[in-house]
């Protein structure tokens, strides 16, 4: 044991560094244990908001190494390097593992699951958000825009303040609307169903997002602490809501085929093991994608009324030894693609990387950069996501319909301090004027 504690503290980190410097790849100084863990921590919580690597990256080059702890992490915003390992059919390499807290959070659905179960999801899933699909949806998309306008209208804020100007909490607002939409869209759910489900979902990020950030001692998951046990009853919460919405659907003829929900409940009567979903596995597929799906597209919306951000980065292991370009990527390596560096790059993107500039897509994503690959909001590949053409579908819905009608100006109360809590979040908010254009 004392050897193996040699060889994972000292001995590893020395060869890999040794093997990562030939290759001309340096970083950071291991320290024992700890790694870089420190200079990352007083990084995140300096005052103004940096991500760490955008700091390292100000040191290093595009491909650098750092230590999470003891685990050696390659960090690279090469557009091409990045295109090679994502678009891999091979399983060369996986998603990083999860702490088990934010597994309950965001389900044991797709975006977790590896190798043949991976595949399985996949083909059963895909259709579900086909073209043809998402014309259907977007008039439920109109809809439940239409019922938040209601909502803002019924507050009746317009006459009350200067000029009927209304000041809203915008990040809170798209994050109640996008849980709307996707639980309307893909699980048919009412109203009423999708905001319970909506404020357990709140409760169970916050205590999970807590638990995540104290340091992961393995097995300390399974102890009752109260934090453990509020996290256990807000998911059985949870899920016994999912099993109610599906039990009044299996009522239903043909289960309501159409949306997502209607789509896994018929692969649960399959006879075919490589198109069937357990009544588990479909619970766990509706959290992965009650989270995925309104989550990201709401902070989309957010920064979007503000900047142009969603995604901060994405991570994989390497599951063997790899070879991809010119870099040679030992088994257990860690792979991080920092997005919000690579899409702000001067190099990649001009003099104008850091401007709110549309027209740079006027001929498509490919042609908006030096590197048809430099836009990876959405990851490519196998593994891209499968809500993409969704998203974009819905954020044009909601902006489309908000546009006509109000007017937006960002509050002077507006504090710009980004945070990495799962996706870039505006720390306190985002306070926004709203203006009715025809009341
Ligand atoms: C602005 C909105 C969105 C952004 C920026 C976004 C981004 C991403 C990215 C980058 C990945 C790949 C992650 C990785 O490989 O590590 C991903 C995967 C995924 N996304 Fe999205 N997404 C968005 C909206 C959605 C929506 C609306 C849904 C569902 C309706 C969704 C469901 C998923 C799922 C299930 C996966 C896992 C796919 C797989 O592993 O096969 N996402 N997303």
């Amino acid at each position: 044991k004392i050897w193996e504690c040699c060889r994972i503290l000292v001995w590893r980190p020395l060869m890999l560094s040794r093997r990562f410097k030939k290759q001309g790849i340096s970083g950071p100084k291991y320290s024992l244990f700890y790694g870089n863990m420190r200079e990352i921590r007083k990084m995140k919580i300096d005052p103004t908001p940096t991500i760490f690597s955008l700091a390292f990256f100000l040191i290093f080059r595009e491909t650098f190494l750092y230590w999470n702890g003891t685990e050696p992490t390659i960090c690279t915003s090469d557009p091409e390097l990045a295109k090679q390992i994502l678009s891999s059919k091979l399983g060369f390499s996986v998603r990083s593992k999860r702490r088990p807290e934010l597994l309950i959070f965001f389900g044991k659905g797709l975006s977790f699951s590896e190798g043949a179960d991976w595949v399985r999801h996949r083909r059963i899933l895909n259709p579900a958000l086909s073209t043809d699909r998402l014309k259907v949806m977007t008039k439920s998309m109109v809809d439940c825009t239409l019922r938040i306008f209601e909502e803002w209208r019924k507050q009746n804020k317009y006459e009350e303040t200067e000029q009927n100007v209304m000041k809203m909490e915008m990040k809170k607002e798209f994050y109640r609307l996008t849980a709307d939409i996707i639980a309307t869209t893909a699980f048919g759910s009412s109203y009423a169903e999708g905001n319970e489900i909506f404020r357990a979902h709140v409760e169970l990020r916050n205590c999970c997002v807590t638990s995540a950030t104290k340091v992961f001692i393995h097995g300390k998951q399974y102890l009752p602490t109260p934090l453990n046990l509020r996290i256990w009853k807000l998911d059985r919460k949870v899920k016994n809501m999912i099993r109610r919405i599906i039990d009044t659907r299996l009522k239903w003829k043909n289960h309501g085929d159409d949306d997502l929900l209607g789509i896994m409940l018929n692969a649960a009567t399959s006879e075919d093991p490589e198109k069937k979903l357990s009544i588990d596995e479909i619970i766990e597929e509706c959290k992965n994608f009650f989270i995925s799906g309104h989550g990201t597209t709401s902070i989309l919306l957010a920064w979007t009324t503000m900047l142009l951000r969603p995604i901060i980065q994405m991570s994989r292991v390497a599951t063997q030894d790899m070879n991809v370009g010119r870099v040679e990527i030992p088994k257990g390596t860690s792979i991080i693609f920092p997005l919000l560096k690579m899409h702000s790059d001067r190099d990649v993107w001009g003099d104008d990387a850091d401007k709110f500039n549309p027209l740079r897509f006027a001929n498509g994503v490919s042609q908006a950069a030096n590197n048809p690959n430099a836009l990876l909001a959405f990851s490519f590949g196998p593994r891209a996501c499968i809500g993409q053409h969704f998203a974009m579908m819905e954020a044009k819905t909601v902006l489309t319909m908000i546009l006509q009608r109000f007017r937006l100006n960002l509050s002077r109360e507006y504090k710009h301090a980004p945070m990495d809590y799962i996706s870039l979040h505006p720390q306190y908010g985002l306070p926004i004027m709203v203006k009715p254009l025809h009341i």
